[in-house]
């Protein structure tokens, strides 16, 4: 499909891809590629100046416009929430607009937003009460509240920082897991894309498709030179993230307990809590009189989960004042340590297995 503005700019030039049903698709591209152009014409908002869109095999011209829309949920950046409902209301817009009772479509709304992570007391606020990544996940409440069987999400998660838009993604992925919905998710963030996408499909200026593939094929062989410096530098070390961890070599540290007397020694020393969870390191050298205290602890660095992608095992090494990385379980509980040397020898193993 091809869609050129009435100013004569071509927002979107000659597309043609297919969704896979129940999964994740990424559209990630710089500004003005015409990413919001593409979504708003799966809906409806815009129609194309030619060629057609199918959801599930229909014509969307074909379909009511309403009742289209109602199997499309669709949460944009900012979450646009209606600023004088209450959070409970907005969620509960789209149901009782299509007649649902007061009551169902507000007892609904609690559990959508304990679905996505919200405490259902939050209900009773108005949107101005939330931070910005609560607002956003109303939004995502309100946009499941019809069970779309299909969701548009554009640039969903770009007005909060970082660390929350890491929350947010990580509960789109849970919800995703459950629910099976077909999602269109537009960002202009690669890592993002990557992270969340089953399939990326990366666009330039005027729509066009520069590549359309999952994410390690993507980072693994880009078709061309915009995709290799969109996908960026550091696309070798971001395809750890797809890379297992199976066979790779850890060590044990000494550890001392937090609240316990430690002794001095010349190495590093990972200090657990009462439950084994690791709080931080002992330098080498440091003396301590009576039970160690928190603050007499130099920072960890991230932690990483065994059996986690390999990307986690590096970053965990890189970023320990130690220089080892510390691996957990699932319950955070100390396990081993790994250093970049046991990263890169599990690389160059697999590398010499299948040269
Ligand atoms: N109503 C309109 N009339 C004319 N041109 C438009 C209109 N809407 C968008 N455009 C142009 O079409 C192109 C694609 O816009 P679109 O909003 O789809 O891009 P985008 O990839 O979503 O951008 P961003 O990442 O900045 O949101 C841009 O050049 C934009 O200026």
């Amino acid at each position: 499909m091809r869609k050129q503005y009435d100013n004569g700019t071509v927002a979107v030039h000659e597309l043609s891809l297919v969704v896979e049903t129940g999964t994740i698709t990424v559209f990630v591209g710089p500004s003005g590629c015409g990413k919001t152009t593409l979504m708003r014409m799966v809906n409806r908002m815009i129609d194309p100046s030619s060629g057609t869109v199918l959801v599930n095999g229909t014509d969307v011209r074909e379909s009511d416009p309403a009742r289209l829309r109602r199997g499309i949920g669709y949460v944009i950046q900012q979450a646009g929430l209606f600023p004088h409902r209450t959070v409970l209301d907005n969620v509960a817009t789209v149901p009782l607009l299509f007649g649902q009772r007061r009551r169902e479509a507000r007892s609904r709304a609690g559990e959508l937003l304990e679905l996505v992570g919200l405490p259902s007391e939050l209900g009773k606020r108005y949107p101005a009460q939330l931070s910005g990544g609560q607002q956003q996940r109303v939004g995502v409440a309100r946009a499941l509240a019809a069970d779309p069987p299909v969701l548009l999400m554009d640039e969903p998660f770009s007005a909060v920082d970082p660390v929350v838009r890491e929350g947010l993604q990580d509960e789109l992925l849970r919800l995703q897991a459950e629910l099976d919905k077909t999602v269109l998710f537009v960002t202009h963030d690669i890592d993002e894309a990557i992270k969340l996408g089953e399939k990326v499909a990366v666009l330039r200026q005027g729509g066009h498709l520069a590549q359309y593939a999952e994410p390690d094929d993507l980072l693994a062989e880009p078709a061309d030179d915009f995709v290799t410096s969109f996908v960026g530098r550091d696309r070798g070390y971001r395809r750890l993230s797809f890379v297992d961890s199976d066979g790779i070599r850890t060590g044990q540290v000494d550890t001392v307990r937090v609240g316990e007397t430690a002794r001095p020694s010349v190495e590093w020393q990972l200090a657990l809590d009462a439950d084994g969870r690791p709080r931080g390191w002992l330098e080498p050298g440091t003396t301590v009189s009576g039970p160690l205290a928190e603050d007499q602890l130099v920072a960890g660095g991230s932690l990483y989960t065994e059996h986690a992608p390999l990307r986690g095992a590096l970053d965990a090494a890189l970023s320990a004042p130690s220089g080892l990385g510390v691996v957990v379980d699932a319950d955070g509980g100390y396990v081993g340590v790994v250093t970049a040397r046991h990263v890169l020898d599990l690389i160059e193993r697999r590398r010499d297995a299948t040269a």
